[in-house]
């Protein structure tokens, strides 16, 4: 047999198409015929199941051999191969009329196509100048027959003398492809594209793929090693994950995958996935952007799925209606293993939590029906302390939990920690403390008595630091709100909850925090002043800020030594206003001039500093060294104050340190002349 013959194409001739290349990324060819030669072998393995076929079926495999003097590369696959009509109807007619139509579908619209998928067999002449075909069906009496085609529409058929079943393809690579003869490239490519294909693919007699693909496997069939196993085949000298999720559903779209939930580092970039879109096993994509939910984007892993078109612009799939579905899917299985977490183990959920709760409360802010999924295991690190350890209590109504987590957050805290990831979830095992985390709910019911619907937070520990000690000495607790993204998170609590009303430590004192009788004594019988103004006309007079508010209270306290002799408090509504300005016009918050200085009447310093200043009065001088030592003292408690809220300028630290080194020479000057 020899025929010759022209591919019946629509087009004048679409082979200088397919050659100049309609994508940049040629390699997929060999993706596209190694599909091919899997799906041949997966057909043969039907048609005996199915009684068509009773011959040998063998090992399958797929065989990719180089020839570098020649220039080729050939792909051989033991599978069902062709008769001659098929090779005419399904290369010659079919493979080039789904060429063509790809082509006018996608010409001159420069798409940017997620993954140029099914491109099939004509893919070839991308990179090769002349394509041959060897194959002998599995059809009893069928000849074998080869093909070949230099790149014209003109084809050649004709007897083979191939005697073993299957198809080989062999491409005669074109001058400027010829990378694809080299072993380690080859190897890279399947590597990339077709490593969990489940048919052993060789090179140089090596299986260089891996072929199981633990995401199709039922979950039941997988131990925690498996998963750990395959994110470190994944993800290589990575941290290991805290968690996973395996999906696999067949309704009302097909879809496999496993997701992990990484330790999140500051240098990862959240808006660039990290998870790879496989179609069939094949890989498609490692940008999957348009499918995962936003919130989940910086998760790993991979997902699996036929439905997902391929061929379509990025913007085609946002709106796709089975893509949304499936990223719908996705956020509510995340939701449900999170939830099912935190019931089985809330030890180990908080144990995560640092990390997972990022994405909870991205999720929250994001996605309403997520929100209402995770509502209740939203968890916060808290100043209360359970009296016992409740480890893996049951969520309800349960008092906050202790465990042993770590510190700080992972966005601030750029120092990775030393760590012995366990076996488990992946769970870190150190600790340098022990924190207890409560749920909303909880503390609200629990603070009912003392203060209804208002929460105590704190955003940074070290700062406000003060403040949160003289929350918890007089037994009011403390949300320590101190993650990136907690700032939007409790506007997002205010909102959701309109009755609750949260307040920083730092913005204002609580009443049962002071001590009211002690501020009003009079101590100077001549102007009847309380010692309360005395201070206050003292401080206003050395500060000189018109703009300060100063305010005078006794702290409550048995140690009035052990509070601090003055604070700086920035009203909530202030705060906001100058973060919310300080985001729209990107620039740091500035601290305003219009906050309150609140001094402690009732410490000894400040009880000392009257007794200063009133022995100036006395001796009648205009600026004794007296008064201009309590003048000196009254700055610098101010600035004291004011250093724990925002930190000074170049200036504010000069004038601090001169004024401190003053302070310190007169101390030792008089304890030298007394
Ligand atoms: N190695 C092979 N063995 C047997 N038949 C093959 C082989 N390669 C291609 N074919 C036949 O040629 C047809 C066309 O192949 P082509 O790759 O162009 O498209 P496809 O595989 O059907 O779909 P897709 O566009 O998704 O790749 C196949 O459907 C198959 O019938």
């Amino acid at each position: 047999m020899r025929e010759q013959g022209t591919i019946s194409i629509h087009t004048e001739n679409i082979f200088p198409i397919i050659k100049k290349s309609l994508y940049s990324d040629h390699e997929v060819f060999l993706r596209e015929l190694i599909s091919n030669a899997v799906d041949a072998i997966q057909k043969l393995k039907m048609v005996s199941r199915a009684g068509e076929y009773s011959g040998e079926i063998g090992e399958p495999e797929i065989q990719i051999a180089i020839d570098k003097d020649r220039k080729t590369l050939s792909i051989s696959d033991n599978g069902i191969g062709m008769t001659a009509e098929e090779v005419k109807k399904y290369i010659n007619q079919v493979a080039f009329s789904s060429a063509e139509e790809f082509i006018h579908k996608y010409e001159g619209k420069d798409q940017q196509i997620i993954g140029h998928f099914g491109l099939g067999f004509y893919s070839s002449f991308m990179v090769a100048q002349k394509v041959e075909i060897d194959t002998l069906s599995y059809q009893a009496g069928a000849p074998a027959v080869h093909w070949s085609c230099d790149g014209s529409p003109e084809f050649i058929l004709e007897d083979s003398s191939r005697s073993d079943r299957g198809t080989t393809i062999t491409l005669h690579l074109m001058e400027d492809e010829q990378e694809y003869v080299e072993d380690a490239r080859i190897k890279q490519l399947v590597k990339t594209y077709c490593d969990f294909l489940p048919v052993p693919i060789k090179l140089n007699g090596e299986v260089i793929n891996q072929q199981k693909a633990p995401w199709r496997e039922s979950a039941n069939n997988l131990t925690k090693e498996d998963y750990l196993e395959f994110y470190r085949y994944l993800y290589p000298f990575q941290e290991e994950p805290l968690l996973w999720v395996h999906l696999n559903t067949d309704y009302p779209f097909i879809l496999n995958g496993i997701l992990y939930f990484p330790k999140l580092r500051p240098d990862v970039d959240v808006t660039q996935g990290q998870i790879k879109l496989f179609c069939n096993q094949v890989f498609v994509s490692d940008h999957c952007e348009e499918i995962i939910p936003r919130f989940l984007l910086p998760m790993r892993g991979v997902i699996d799925s036929t439905d997902i078109p391929l061929n379509v612009s990025r913007s085609a799939l946002q709106t796709d209606r089975t893509v949304r579905k499936i990223a719908d899917y996705i956020s509510r299985k995340v939701g449900d293993r999170l939830k099912e977490l935190y019931r089985d183990s809330r030890e180990e959920y908080i144990k995560v939590w640092q990390d997972v709760g990022t994405f909870v409360k991205f999720g929250s802010l994001n996605d309403e029906k997520f929100k209402k999924q995770v509502e209740d295991i939203v968890i916060y690190r808290t100043t209360y302390e359970t009296p016992v350890v409740a480890a893996s209590s049951p969520a309800t109504e349960t008092p906050a939990v202790q465990v042993q987590a770590e510190e700080g957050d992972a966005w601030q805290d750029v120092q990775p920690a030393e760590s012995t990831p366990d076996s488990g979830t992946g769970v870190q095992e150190n600790a340098p403390t022990t924190s207890s985390y409560t749920t909303l709910k909880e503390y609200l019911e629990r603070n009912k008595e003392r203060h209804e619907n208002r929460v105590y937070y704190c955003t940074d520990e070290v700062t406000q630091a003060t403040y949160v000690e003289l929350h918890k000495k007089q037994g009011l607790e403390v949300l320590f709100m101190d993650s990136f993204i907690d700032t939007h998170f409790i506007s997002f609590l205010e909102r959701e909850y309109s009755d609750v009303k949260s307040s920083r430590v730092d913005s204002d004192l609580d009443q049962t925090l002071l001590d009211k009788d002690k501020a009003g004594e009079i101590v100077d019988p001549t102007t009847n002043k309380t010692r309360s103004e005395l201070i206050k006309e003292l401080f206003e007079k050395a500060l000189n800020k018109p703009k300060l508010n100063i305010r005078t209270e006794a702290l409550k306290s048995d140690d009035p030594q052990g509070t601090p002799p003055a604070m700086v408090l920035l009203p909530e509504y202030l705060r906001r206003i100058q973060e919310m300005s300080a985001f729209v016009q990107q620039q740091t918050a500035q601290f305003p001039d219009d906050h309150i200085l609140l001094v402690n009447t009732a410490h000894p310093l400040i009880q000392n500093l009257v007794s200063l200043s009133q022995g100036s009065i006395i001796q009648g001088e205009g600026q004794s060294p007296s008064a201009e030592l309590a003048n000196s003292i009254c700055q610098h408690v101010y600035d004291l104050a004011l250093m724990a809220q925002k930190g000074f300028n170049a200036e504010g630290m000069k004038s601090f340190v001169e004024r401190s080194n003053q302070v310190l020479t007169r101390l030792t000057d008089r304890a030298t002349s007394a």
